[in-house]
């Protein structure tokens, strides 16, 4: 069976346990203590525990699936990683539930995987390890299609550490149990480290019940899944592919919707650029079209040119 499901399957369920793997790494690093911060750009951290992870996914994905392109935050990396590192198994839950006929006869060459090993670092660096997520997002031909977003630094009512929540158009979702957030209110999840007056402005015009500042791209639509906000607002250039691309596919694959701060979709083929020039903007209801509208033309015409 495991061998013999389309490649999309194969790749979904190994990405599951590697981001497992890169968690535990994400919380030996804190453990141990050093976090080995380099400054990539202004408020723009990456720690060790960023650079290992990353090692970790990239080798071992690269290990089963040599043709395939995959992209990471972190750079080329050195992926002579010890054996400890690479992860072979694929997740057999997964394995045993049918593939959507849309991806059955992809290719590799119709593939990118985006990885970012550790989003939130900027709060992973001031202790709000619960906003820390590990993203595999999964494109085909241009398109997000599928998705892990792995917590770390959750506790399970087990007292476990860690859930991993997958997402697959198509498919469904797996790993938590989505909630619808409350009516008669509008909550707005948003940046906690990385605002600005422009991006304000879009926030304001909302009028929301509540503002929720935090991090990570992972984290937000997290909260928008498990009914803590109705939006995510991000009007202003500076999160990347792989921020949206493993974020977007889960959010859609359950029905909610994550665009650029004009309604369109982005691309995530081999060649795109990698930061999402216009912004982010996604939803859960089905009022996405309206809330593109009420972003003003002015907060829009400036992103669109910085
Ligand atoms: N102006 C900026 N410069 C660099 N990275 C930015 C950025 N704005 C957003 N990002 C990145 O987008 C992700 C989500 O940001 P935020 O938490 O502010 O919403 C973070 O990913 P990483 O933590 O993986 O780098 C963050 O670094
Ligand atoms: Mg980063
Ligand atoms: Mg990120
Ligand atoms: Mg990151």
């Amino acid at each position: 069976m495991a061998t013999n499901a389309p490649l999309i399957m194969r790749i979904m369920a190994l990405s599951i346990n590697t981001a497992k793997r890169a968690g535990v790494i994400i919380r030996d690093v804190l453990k141990q203590g050093d976090l080995g911060i380099v400054d990539k750009g202004k408020n723009d951290p990456q720690t060790e525990a960023d650079r290992s992870a990353q090692r970790c996914i990239i080798a071992s994905l690269t290990k089963k699936f040599p043709s395939i392109k995959i992209i990471g935050e972190e750079g080329g990396s050195d992926l002579n990683v010890c054996d400890d590192w690479l992860v072979g198994e694929q997740d057999e839950a997964f394995l045993k539930q049918i593939c959507p006929a849309a991806w059955q006869d992809a290719k590799p060459e119709d593939f990118v995987i985006w990885v970012d090993p550790l989003d939130g670092t900027a709060e992973y660096t001031q202790g709000y390890v619960e906003h820390v997520t590990v993203l595999i997002g999964i494109a085909i031909k241009n398109s997000a299609v599928g998705g892990i977003i792995h917590q770390p630094f959750y506790k399970q009512s087990s007292g476990e550490l860690g859930r991993t929540i997958w997402g697959l158009k198509g498919l469904g979702t797996g790993g938590f149990t989505p909630v619808k957030p409350p009516a008669g209110e509008f909550i707005i999840t948003t940046t906690r480290s990385h605002s600005n007056a422009l991006h304000q402005k879009a926030v304001d015009v909302f009028n929301a019940s509540k503002v929720l500042k935090v991090g990570g791209a992972g984290f937000k639509v997290l909260q928008l899944l498990e009914g803590k906000a109705h939006a995510y607002v991000f009007a202003t250039p500076g999160c990347k592919k792989w921020d949206t691309c493993a974020p977007e596919a889960v959010l859609e694959a359950n029905g909610g919707t994550l665009t650029n701060i004009n309604g369109e979709h982005y691309e995530y083929h081999a060649d795109v650029e990698h930061v999402n020039s216009r912004g982010v903007l996604a939803s859960v209801g089905n009022n996405h079209k309206e809330l593109v509208e009420k972003i003003p033309l002015e907060v829009r015409q400036a992103v669109g040119a910085m």
